[in-house]
């Protein structure tokens, strides 16, 4: 991974909702073009909140986010040249899809990212044949994402995502609510995303997604900071420290 462009680089930044109350807390990082990187850490140390940070969701009250070297901020939104190779590059699969999934029926989902990316009628119908069938969603494809199972959802606002060939994927709890065979289909198809060059960074719970997937594993704590980085076999040798994390 050496010598790669540096992608994300965050410098002590910290992040409230409400003052006060840290949800991110001093976070210094940096992320490299094709690396896989795990979020990991108990319910409520940050990892959401350090996603929608690098998607340019929301802005650290202090500190400093640069993207490919360009100081992330909200007026950098307001130049609709950046927003829009922004949008194209990353995207986000929220951990309640229900916040990403709007249109009336599933075809309508899967198109949207398209048509706003100016692709032909015809580009757009082969793109959801395809997309439809990786993801074996064909069936729910004239019917309303709304009244889909949790699972169902979960594949649709994946495949609306990624049917636009991001670069940068940011995954928030992408097993949860998937049956078996669904997970090893989601993590056949990560892996993949991974070969084919893709940046990838994953919050997750699933321990059985960390070994093998992730070239380096970000721990949070409580206190919202990361508190160690490493690959699997440096971070999960350390069982005393997994343990006092809250991670097994
Ligand atoms: N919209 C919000 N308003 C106020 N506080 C929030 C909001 N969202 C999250 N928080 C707080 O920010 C902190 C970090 O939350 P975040 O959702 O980033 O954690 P997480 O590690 O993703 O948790 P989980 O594993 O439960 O998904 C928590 O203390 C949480 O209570």
């Amino acid at each position: 991974m050496d010598g790669s462009k540096i992608l994300f680089k965050l410098v002590d930044v910290s992040f409230y909702y409400v003052s006060e109350r840290l949800a991110l807390n001093s976070i210094s990082l940096e992320i490299k073009e094709g690396e896989s990187i795990g979020i990991l850490g108990p319910n409520g140390s940050g990892k959401s909140t350090l996603l929608k940070i690098l998607d340019g969701l929301l802005f650290p009250q202090e500190g400093k986010v640069f993207f490919e070297g360009r100081e992330l901020r909200e007026k950098s939104f307001e130049d609709p040249n950046f927003n829009r190779y922004f949008r194209k590059k990353v995207v986000l699969l929220f951990q309640n899809v229900d916040a990403i999934l709007f249109s009336p029926t599933v075809r309508d989902e899967l198109a949207f990212g398209l048509l706003q990316l100016g692709y032909s009628d015809s580009e757009i119908e082969r793109k959801i044949y395809e997309c439809s069938r990786k993801f074996r969603i064909e069936n729910l494809l004239k019917r309303s994402p709304f009244q889909l199972s949790e699972g169902e959802k979960k594949k649709v606002a994946l495949a609306s995502l990624l049917i636009i060939e991001p670069d940068i994927i940011l995954l928030d709890e992408p097993t949860n609510e998937l049956d078996p065979r669904s997970v090893r289909e989601l993590l056949s198809y990560i892996k993949e995303l991974r070969a084919a060059g893709k940046t990838i960074i994953t919050a997750t719970h699933d321990l059985q997604m960390v070994n093998g997937f992730f070239d380096r594993i970000f721990v949070m704590n409580e206190e919202k900071k990361i508190l160690k980085v490493g690959d699997y076999k440096t971070i999960f040798s350390d069982k005393e420290f997994l343990k006092e994390v809250n991670l097994i």
